[in-house]
This record gives structure tokens, sequence and C-alpha cells, in this order.
């Protein structure tokens, strides 16, 4: 059986998972057939994560801290009865990767900010930024799927969280403090929890997403004011999909104004810069986060003025 077969690697993933890993492509692609743990974010609206690991403890599960999020529970399997998990249903405790919870806290949501999540889908990520401003300040959950955007109404009742406001995105201005990007991508980074993905290809191929992440991220980044944070993140492990649409954006006019500014003091490790988690070095999700600052409005990298321009 030839490597590609072995690791269950569809034929238009391959080359690009060798062109990025080389010789660790075994490590990343082996780590992406086992099975995903199940994580679960404490909404800090309703519990500490102290309370809820014990409630969780008590009910008998095996429940440990998650390594990275602070804010995270891990229970060794998805094969449990969900319902059974103490605070589920009363939405003290959500399903979310570990991955997905720290793209939520790179963004640094505080409350009484006005707050964008870009491509908020069902809104996994908007209860996340809710929960870390408090249920305080104005949070503006956008997709350009209005069906998706419905979905998350009844989660954010369940999480107790009123300071949501949706909005089918058309065109926005720019007067944000933070916007979170959660691009629309290959998906592979979670290959683990759906092991038919990779096969199926529910998500567009990945030519078709290149474009779409970076009208995506140059649109999204028009609504951040100066000063504000733009945080970029996929669920990919492909550079194309992730540090390639932040250098692209960088050196467009519009990013001239933004730049790459990681948290001095983040709970998970970035690398170049860059947030980068992989099932097989970080036991969550692939997922990928770049933080991103707009200047002030006065010299850009370039050394051009963006306001205010007096040549
Ligand atoms: C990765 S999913 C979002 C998941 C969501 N943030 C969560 O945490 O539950 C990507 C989302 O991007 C949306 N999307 C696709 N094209 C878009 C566009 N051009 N502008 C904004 N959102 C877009 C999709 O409808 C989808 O909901």
């Amino acid at each position: 059986m030839d490597a590609a077969s072995r690791l269950e690697c569809p034929s238009w993933a391959w080359e690009r998972f060798r062109a990025a890993y080389g010789d660790g492509v075994d490590a990343e692609l082996r780590a992406l057939q086992l099975d995903a743990p199940l994580d679960l974010r404490v909404n800090t609206l309703k519990a500490t994560r102290h309370e809820a690991l014990a409630a969780i403890r008590s009910a008998g599960f095996a429940a440990e801290r998650t390594p990275y999020s602070p804010v995270g529970i891990r229970l060794p399997s998805r094969a449990v009865a969900l319902g059974a998990i103490p605070g589920l249903r009363e939405g003290v405790v959500d399903p979310q990767d570990e991955g997905s919870q720290l793209v939520a806290l790179l963004l640094g949501a505080k409350p009484g900010e006005h707050v964008v999540d870009y491509c908020a889908g069902a809104g996994g990520k908007t209860l996340a930024l809710a929960a870390q401003m408090r249920n305080k300040g104005r949070l503006v959950a956008m997709d350009v799927d209005h069906a998706r955007l419905e979905r998350g109404a009844p989660r954010r009742k369940k999480a107790g969280v009123d300071n949501v406001q949706t909005h089918v995105i058309e065109q926005g201005k720019d007067n944000f403090d933070r916007v979170l990007v959660d691009a629309p991508c290959s998906g592979v980074g979670a290959w683990r929890r759906n092991p038919d993905a990779r096969w199926l290809r529910r998500t567009r191929p990945i030519e078709e997403l290149l474009p779409v992440q970076a009208e995506v991220l140059q649109r999204a980044a028009r609504l951040v004011r100066p000063g504000g944070t733009l945080v970029y993140a996929t669920c990919s492990l492909l550079p194309e999909e992730n540090e390639a649409q932040v250098e692209a954006f960088l050196a467009s006019a519009d990013g001239a104004e933004f730049e790459l500014a990681p948290p001095e003091h983040f709970g998970a490790p970035f690398d170049d810069g860059y947030l980068r988690l992989s099932p097989a070095r970080h036991g969550c999700d692939g997922f990928f986060g770049a933080a991103l600052v707009r200047s002030e409005g006065g010299w850009t990298r370039r050394g051009r003025r963006t306001a205010g321009a007096s040549c």
C-alpha cells in the first residue's frame, strides 16, 4: 500500500501535506487517524472550570483540564451519553475542541468592547467570545449564510448569552475593536472528528476556497478600527490556507495597515508569530490563528501614511 493510502490521505491533499511537513508528514497524518477526545468549553458566565470539573467528575467521568485552554475540560472518549454530562443541557459546558477555544481566546475580547465574529456560522466561537466579554458590550455574529446564523439562537439562549446581534453580511463599517475571521476552509485539521470527511469532500475544493479566504480576510479587515485587533483562523493544517493567506494580506494595500502581533502571554505556544496547533503535537484538532493589529492611523510598515496623508 502506498503511503497516501496507508495514511488515508486523499490525493488532492497528499502533495500539499508532504510539501508542508516533509519528514513529519507521517506523524501529522497518523494523528489525524486517531479518534478525537471529547473537549468541553466551560461557559464562564455560569460556572468556573473548577466547579464544572468537580460536577463532571462526581458523575463518574474521567475528566481532566485541557493542557492549553484555561476554560477547557477533556474526556478521553467521545463515546459517552452527552445528556449524562452534568451542565451540558443547562449550557454550563458546551462541546468545543480545545483548538477552537484557543482561537476564540486569541482575539482577547473584553467586556464592553465592540466585537465581530465574521464567519460565525452556528456560533460556537460566538459563545466563547460572549463569555470572554462577560456578556457585556456588543458582539455581532456575521455570516453569509442566514440559516446558520439562525441555528445559533437556541444555543445562545441555553448559554445565557444576550449581547449578540446577528447580521447577514453585505458590507460593514470600520469601527470594531476586534474582529474574528474563522474562515471557511478545507477542514483537514478536524479529520479526527469525521473520519469520512476526508473522502466525502463536503467542503468546497481547496482551489475554490483559497480566493474566498483571501476575500473574507480583506473584507473583515475593513471592519477593524485603528488600533483594533483582527484574528484570522482556520481548522486547516495546510500553509496555503494559513500563513500564506496572512502574508498575502499583509503585502496588500489594505494589509499594509496591519502588523502581526502575537500576544505576549498566551496559554498555548506560538511559532514564528503564529498559533499552529495539530493533533500530533498538541493533542487538539489542527487549528491556525494569526493575531494582527491595525495601526493607529499613522505610518504603515512601508512608510506610507494611511490616514491624514499629507503628501
Ligand atoms: C469554519 S465555519 C464557521 C464556524 C463557526 N465560527 C463556529 O465556531 O461555530 C466558516 C463559516 O464561514 C461562512 N462563510 C463562507 N463564505 C463566507 C464569506 N464570503 N463571508 C463570510 N462568511 C462566509 C460559512 O457560511 C461558515 O458558516
